[in-house]
């Protein structure tokens, strides 16, 4: 592991613990039917289009709801229940009725079923970068006010490309400094690779809690002490953990959050963003973007700007009512599930592929990019090889679908409510083939 720092790595530094993580017994088998036929969430398969059955798409293998979930089979219909009942029938009175309240409401739901949160602290809304702007911005500019020596961000090289640009802007906006961290690109960032990073100066982190290559799931709990330790404010970026990895945010003392809802909270495209800000912390925030829905008074129309009290002022415009409607079915799915059970079945998927990996395509010179121990692993599994970007190509024509991350990742991502072990294989195959094909 590599940071700024000139501090001696520890080997697997910030795992979080079995216990903490949920961790099942090792793999029983490398037989994918016996271990369907074992899986108590296999029923939850059904409610997914396609994925309990052929799909109509020649799809043998979704790898890929890590980028975005299928959608619930029922949803069809429900939306046509959206729009002939609250929309077509209640008409602008649903506001007033319920739309206004949804953005918290539903928030308080994802929270107490996934975040590990109590409510009041979680509002969905916006995308997941217009979100992220919001909160790292607000919380920077707090900091500064309190204490103008506190101009540094600190977030890591391996972050999701959105993260970084989005700190580069706001630095370049606010004239802020960044410290990069620069962690170990197989796993992730570690409390040690923080620690050297943080400074009197440190204003705001800006981390993912599951790494979008490797799939390392970082010490959130060590990290947000460590980071408070030091005065400073962590904003966590849960996209690849939030309905993969049980979350306890209130219990990790965390700040902020932010998560898409379109990978394993199955949203849809571009389905709202959440965000998290901890009670303590909401009225001393002012985010950035001031529009009239987070205002105290939407309806006063009145002549300036009044932030709401509470995690209202953290909405902008008017919410993605229609958007938040597949997210609002999917977390009473996961409530069915539980994410413990979630979790344990991720754990046996990334255990499995691993495995299988190791079976089929270490021959072929394919090597594992991600944590080879499962307590410190999310729901997805990097592999690498050179000629990962033609592979890719070609498993999505026949039917395969995981994605090629640059330069030569290809990323494996299992959504444990709609992946099948057997689909799982079939995958793995499938690349096997490829790559004797290739060779
Ligand atoms: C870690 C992380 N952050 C943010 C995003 C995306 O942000 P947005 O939903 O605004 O495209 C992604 C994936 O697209 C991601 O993996
Ligand atoms: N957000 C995405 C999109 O709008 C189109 C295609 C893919 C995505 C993704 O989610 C990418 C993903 N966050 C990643 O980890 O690479």
């Amino acid at each position: 592991m590599t940071s700024a720092s000139t501090s001696t790595p520890r080997a697997h530094d910030g795992a979080a613990s079995p216990a903490a993580v949920g961790l099942p017994p090792a793999l029983p088998s490398l037989d994918a039917a016996a271990l369907d036929a074992a899986d108590p969430l296999a029923r939850f398969r059904d409610r997914f289009l396609g994925a309990g059955g052929p799909d109509g798409d020649g799809v043998i293998a979704y790898l890929d709801g890590n980028s975005l979930g299928r959608p619930l089979a029922d949803l069809g219909e429900r939306l046509a229940e959206f729009t002939a009942g609250p929309w077509g029938n209640r008409l602008i009175r649903a506001w007033d009725e319920r739309w206004m309240d949804e953005p918290v409401r539903l928030g308080d739901r994802l929270a107490e079923v996934v975040l590990g949160a109590g409510p009041g602290q979680t509002v969905v809304a916006d995308s997941t970068s217009v979100m992220i702007y919001k909160l790292v911005r607000a919380a920077l500019d707090a900091q500064g006010r309190s204490d103008a020596r506190r101009d540094e961000i600190v977030i890591d090289r391996g972050n999701f490309p959105t993260d970084r640009f989005l700190v580069e802007g706001i630095a370049a906006e606010r004239g802020a400094t960044i410290r990069w961290i620069e962690p170990d690109p197989t796993t992730g960032v570690t409390p040690a690779d923080v620690e050297a990073a943080l400074s009197p100066r440190t204003a705001v982190v800006l981390l993912s809690h599951v790494a979008y290559r490797s799939g390392f799931i970082a010490d959130a709990a060590a990290i947000t002490d460590a980071v408070h330790r030091a005065g400073a404010l962590v904003v966590w970026d849960l996209c690849h953990s939030a309905g993969s990895v049980p979350l306890e945010l209130d219990a990790w003392g965390v700040d902020l959050a932010v998560g898409c809802t379109y990978k394993y909270l199955n949203g849809g495209p571009g389905s709202p963003a959440f965000g998290y800000v901890r009670a303590g912390l909401q009225d001393r925030l002012l985010q950035p973007i001031w529009g009239w829905m987070g205002a105290a008074d939407p309806f006063g129309m009145t002549e300036s700007y009044t932030p709401a009290s509470g995690i209202r002022r953290f909405i902008t415009g008017t919410p993605p009512i229609l958007a938040m409607q597949p997210l609002a079915a999917m977390v009473e799915v996961i409530a069915e599930a539980g994410m413990d059970a979630i979790r344990a079945k991720s754990v046996l998927l990334t255990e499995f592929a691993a495995a299988l990996a190791g079976r089929l395509l270490a021959p072929y010179g394919v090597e594992l990019a991600s944590p080879s121990d499962p307590a410190v692993r999310g729901s997805h599994i990097t592999l690498n090889h050179p000629r990962f970007r033609e592979v890719t190509a070609a498993l999505w024509e026949r039917g395969v679908i995981p994605d090629f991350r640059p330069p030569h990742g290809l990323r494996i991502g299992l959504s444990p409510l709609s992946t099948s072990f057997a689909e799982l294989q079939a995958g793995i195959e499938a690349i096997r083939d490829v790559l004797a094909e290739l060779a």
